[in-house]
């Protein structure tokens, strides 16, 4: 009987079925069952797997403080939201700031991380710096920069350090600065006007190496015959965001060979006890090596090598940005033609002739840096670890997580400035708006970041911006080949094309 049922089952299948490539309906089917059974069990896998990663981030509660954790998604476990991230680079904070708000939580590069932005989010959090929250120098970076690098220690060593660092960067020093810079600009720029064509951003990061390298080691052409500290610099600067990992090849190998370069440049000249021809960085630094209070070999030599590196690849963002958007809005550089016009520098044609009181001076050339830097923020954040468990914008930071802050969001987000997406220096002119946004509304433009670790290098990166512009605005005219190029922010802040454009002599 039962076989009898079997049999009539598969003659109905056999009717009712036809074979295509060998495959009748029916095992088609199973396969299909099969594989839609699989793919169910994998996606509630998968489901309940993320379930337990919340619950993870969500069951490090702290008893004192009862505020919930940020919205936003862990991503899957242990990879977290990492794919999206390296995917979409910065978009990836924008896309996030526009679904969840000022502080969401995300997992990227194998740790679970809060990004906070706003400013009186900003404000209450960089201020508890150093006892509640840590500096978190990425690996790569601080491998580069040095275990002794201001910018990797922490608490009271930090302090002490920032302070003696900060004699590199006094009103006199960036006085005897000014020469250098100028001459070197002055020189690069005219040296673009003989190229049918060049990268605004890689001349740029070319004409700020040359500076940084004199500036901060006293490096000169004519000490570096074959280029190799030259080539070594551009080498470390180039591939200081990488993962940290020694593939011979990878951008952190090629990086640490580069740095052996640079180290061995300084140690050379810190045995020599520098060359007392011109004044830079290491030769202040060195006045007191050996003495109680002087920094030790080891970090004067991280330190130079942060001040080379923090100096460059931000202030050449800042530059190939002025380029473009004066470039874009020719108003704005027929008004610093005006102004340099009535203080006599227009037609200058040799010599160097600015000193810091003029330069401080131009209103118009400094309204630009500050709307350049507030449209075009060269660092888009910085990263921090949490020593406790925080409260910040009444949600919840847990213990050890990272947390990282957010100018671009910050300063694209704030109502202080009217019309914020117009490049308009003019608003600068405004001394109003200075005084609001250094009391009441402090953070709301932070391009030099805040709190204990702003930036050193400030009043040295405006200097030279506004340098920068005098010597644009008199010596040359430019025209953008892709004006409208997509403006990308990881690893600096630069057009995605590197910003295509020629340059002509002005008569
Ligand atoms: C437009 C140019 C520049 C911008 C936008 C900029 C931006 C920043 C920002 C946002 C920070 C804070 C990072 C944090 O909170 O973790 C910082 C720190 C720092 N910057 Fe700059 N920077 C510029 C130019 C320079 C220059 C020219 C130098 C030196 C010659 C310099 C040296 C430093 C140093 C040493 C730190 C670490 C300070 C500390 O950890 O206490 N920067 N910079």
């Amino acid at each position: 009987m039962l076989l009898l049922k079997s049999t009539f089952i598969d003659n109905v299948y056999n009717v009712i079925s036809f074979r295509f490539c060998g495959i009748s309906v029916k095992e088609a089917k199973d396969t299909l069952l099969a594989s839609a059974a699989f793919t169910l069990a994998v996606y509630l896998l998968a489901k309940f797997s993320c379930l337990l990663w919340d619950n993870y981030a969500l069951g490090l509660r702290d008893p004192n403080i009862n505020l919930p954790l940020p919205p936003g998604n862990m991503g899957w476990p242990f990879l977290g939201e990492s794919h999206h991230f390296i995917n979409k680079g910065a978009a990836f904070f924008t896309e996030r700031h526009a679904k969840y708000g000022d502080i969401y939580k995300t997992h990227i590069l194998g740790r679970p991380m809060i990004r906070v932005s706003g400013a009186s989010n900003i404000r209450s959090l960089l201020n508890r710096e150093p006892h509640q929250l840590t500096m978190s120098t990425p690996t790569s970076a601080k491998r580069i920069f040095g275990e002794q690098s201001v910018a990797v220690v922490t608490g009271q060593k930090h302090r002490s350090m920032k302070k003696k660092l900060s004699t590199c960067v006094t009103y006199q020093r960036l006085v005897d600065y000014i020469p250098c810079i100028q001459e070197t600009m002055r020189s690069h720029i005219l040296s673009w006007c003989s190229k049918e064509e060049v990268l605004g951003f890689m001349v740029c990061e070319e004409l700020m190496c040359d500076i940084m390298l004199e500036i901060a080691l006293g490096w000169r052409k004519e000490h570096d015959v074959d280029g190799q500290v030259r080539a070594a610099f551009l080498t470390i600067n180039r591939n200081l965001i990488s993962l940290p990992v020694k593939i011979p090849g990878g951008g952190f190998y090629k990086a640490i060979k580069a740095k052996k370069i640079i180290v061995d440049f300084v140690k050379k000249r810190l045995y020599s006890k520098g060359d007392k021809d011109h004044v830079c960085m290491l030769d202040i630094l060195l006045i007191s090596y050996g003495e109680e209070e002087g920094l030790t070999e080891e970090e004067i030599i991280d330190n130079t090598v942060t001040f080379l590196l923090a100096g460059t690849g931000t202030t050449s963002s800042a530059l190939s940005s002025s380029l473009m958007m004066l470039g874009k809005h020719p108003e704005v550089l027929t008004d610093i033609r005006k102004e340099l016009d009535s203080k006599g520098l227009l037609n200058a044609e040799s010599g160097i002739d600015l000193n810091y009181e003029l330069i401080q001076s131009l209103d118009s050339c400094q309204s630009v840096c500050k709307e350049v830097l507030r449209l075009h923020p060269p660092v888009g954040g910085s990263f921090r670890q949490a020593q406790t468990t925080l409260d910040v914008g009444g949600y919840r930071i847990p213990k050890e997580w990272k947390v990282m802050y957010g100018v671009r969001e910050t300063q694209f987000s704030t109502t202080v400035f009217e019309n914020r997406e117009m490049f308009f220096p003019q608003r600068w002119m405004d001394k109003t708006l200075e005084e609001t946004l250094r009391t009441s509304a402090s953070c709301s433009y932070m391009p030099f970041g805040s709190g204990p670790r702003l930036c050193l290098g400030k009043s040295l990166a405006l200097m030279e911006m506004t340098i920068f512009l005098v010597e644009l605005a008199r010596l040359v005219m430019w025209k953008l080949h892709n004006p409208n190029a997509k403006v990308i922010h990881l690893p600096v802040t630069k057009a995605n094309d590197n910003l295509p454009v020629s340059f002509t002599r002005r008569s």
